[in-house]
């Protein structure tokens, strides 16, 4: 594991021990298992993809370990209505918003802000450590939730998956290489994503996902993560098959994010 994942993951595991003490796992449960209708991530990602449209799940992110703050003004739930209008024809199918403080400058209210402002399906990017995590992230809103695989073994993947399903929540499970792929397709999600983004070196290469896609099968819902930046990105993957992305910094950077968006996938 490289060493700010590993940082990031010590950090969480830490963070995750901290919240038990304000508010006990079997509470926790009860809060997430209290909370009904879910909007469906995977059916607004199929739907774009069957009217023959990019499937985008559009990121909310203030700032990265990698770029420092990547957006000053930053509000939630503007950020969100732009995503879910674009230009009124081009628009997003899911969103993405970090929770992680401590190096995304992130926080749960960002998510709550964010849904309650538009219909879209929200994931909730955080590092998932521990159980507690997959029903604190339904107990605050999120209708799926990341599972990187370089953080989890894979009893851990297995269980926080079966947790997110018994809570009616969809898993995106991320991988960035061979090993970590192989070890994902034994999940039953769907929804498969490729960081383009090594996270030793921080360097991004959509190669990444090129090389990995022959090794996913069609039942599978490939999703390209990070670095999709030109239109000319966005042609090299659909050309390849590839339909769903998830971006961020390329619309954080414009001052509609919506409209960045129509403009980079219309
Ligand atoms: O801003 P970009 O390069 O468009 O990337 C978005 C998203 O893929 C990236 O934020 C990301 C992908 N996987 C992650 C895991 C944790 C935190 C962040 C990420």
């Amino acid at each position: 594991m490289s060493d700010i994942l590993k940082k990031i993951c010590e950090v969480k595991v830490e963070e995750v021990a901290a919240a038990k003490k304000r508010m006990s796992f079997e509470d926790m449960r009860r809060d997430a298992e209290s909370r009904v209708l879910t909007r469906d991530f995977v059916g607004a990602l199929k739907a774009k993809i069957a009217k023959n449209q990019a499937a985008v799940i559009a990121e909310v992110k203030k700032a990265s370990p990698s770029k420092g703050v990547i957006r000053a003004d930053f509000i939630p739930a503007d950020i969100a209505q732009s995503y879910a209008e674009g230009d009124g024809k081009v628009n997003a199918a899911c969103l993405s918003v970090l929770t992680d403080r401590q190096f995304f400058q992130g926080q749960p209210d960002y998510l709550k802000q964010a849904r309650a402002s538009c219909l879209l399906p929200v994931l909730r990017k955080d590092f998932m450590v521990d159980p507690y995590q997959i029903y604190e992230s339904r107990a605050m809103g999120a209708d799926a939730v990341l599972l990187i695989a370089a953080c989890l073994d894979d009893a851990q993947m297995v269980e926080m998956e079966n947790i997110a399903r018994s809570l009616d929540m969809a898993v995106l499970v991320e991988v960035h290489d061979a090993e970590e792929l192989d070890r994902a397709l034994q999940l039953k999600t769907p929804l498969l994503g490729i960081n383009n983004r090594n996270l030793r070196t921080f360097e991004v290469s959509l190669q990444t996902t090129l090389d990995l896609q022959k090794r996913v099968s069609a039942d599978k819902l490939l999703v390209t993560e990070s670095g999709i930046l030109t239109p000319e990105d966005v042609k090299t993957m659909r050309d390849a098959g590839v339909n769903a992305f998830l971006v961020g910094e390329a619309f954080m950077r414009a001052d509609e994010p919506g409209e960045a968006l129509a403009k980079l996938f219309g």
